[in-house]
């Protein structure tokens, strides 16, 4: 089977070992706390009746934008030119860490309802993030800047 992917046993043995790294990464991720049932119950604490997010997403002022963006411009977020959103480049060790890195963003960004624009390939993953709703960057995004570095931290 290995010999038909071109590959040879050790090869074999190195994919089994990487799977069993990304594994790893995800020892700690409690995929029950982010259950469909959860994802649904913090949408319906934070919705009003009608099941949207409760406060609608504002663009963020200026006032919030100098009180908010340098401390994510300090950990290498940027703003991208020409659009109203931010940008930061990540570097993993390798694949599964860079995977089980989003697989926690994924799982987080479900569960608020705020999803990153992102591309990965192998161990460098960019994001993008800004809120459609208001067309800008607002306090959602902010917010799952800071989750994204804690999981980020905790990979490094
Ligand atoms: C219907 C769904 O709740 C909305 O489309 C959510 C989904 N995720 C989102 N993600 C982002 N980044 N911006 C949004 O406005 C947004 N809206």
């Amino acid at each position: 089977m290995l010999s038909q992917m071109g590959m040879n046993e050790d090869d074999g043995k190195q994919k089994r070992k990487e799977g069993g790294k990304l594994r790893e990464c995800l020892a700690d991720v409690n995929i029950s706390e982010y259950g469909p049932a959860s994802v649904y119950a913090a949408r319906e604490k934070v919705s009003g009746s009608d099941g949207v997010m409760a406060g609608k997403a504002h663009r963020l002022s200026t006032d919030e934008r100098e009180q908010l963006l340098p401390n994510l411009k300090a950990v290498g977020w940027n703003e991208v030119e020409g659009r109203d959103a931010i940008f930061k480049e990540f570097h993993f060790k390798d694949f599964s860490r860079a995977f089980g890195f989003m697989t926690r963003v994924a799982l987080q960004a479900e569960k608020l309802d705020h999803h990153p624009e992102w591309f990965n390939v192998y161990s460098k993953v960019h994001i993008i993030l800004s809120t459609h709703e208001c067309a800008g960057l607002s306090e959602r995004d902010i917010n799952l800047a800071s989750f994204i570095e804690q999981v980020a931290a905790s990979l490094s």
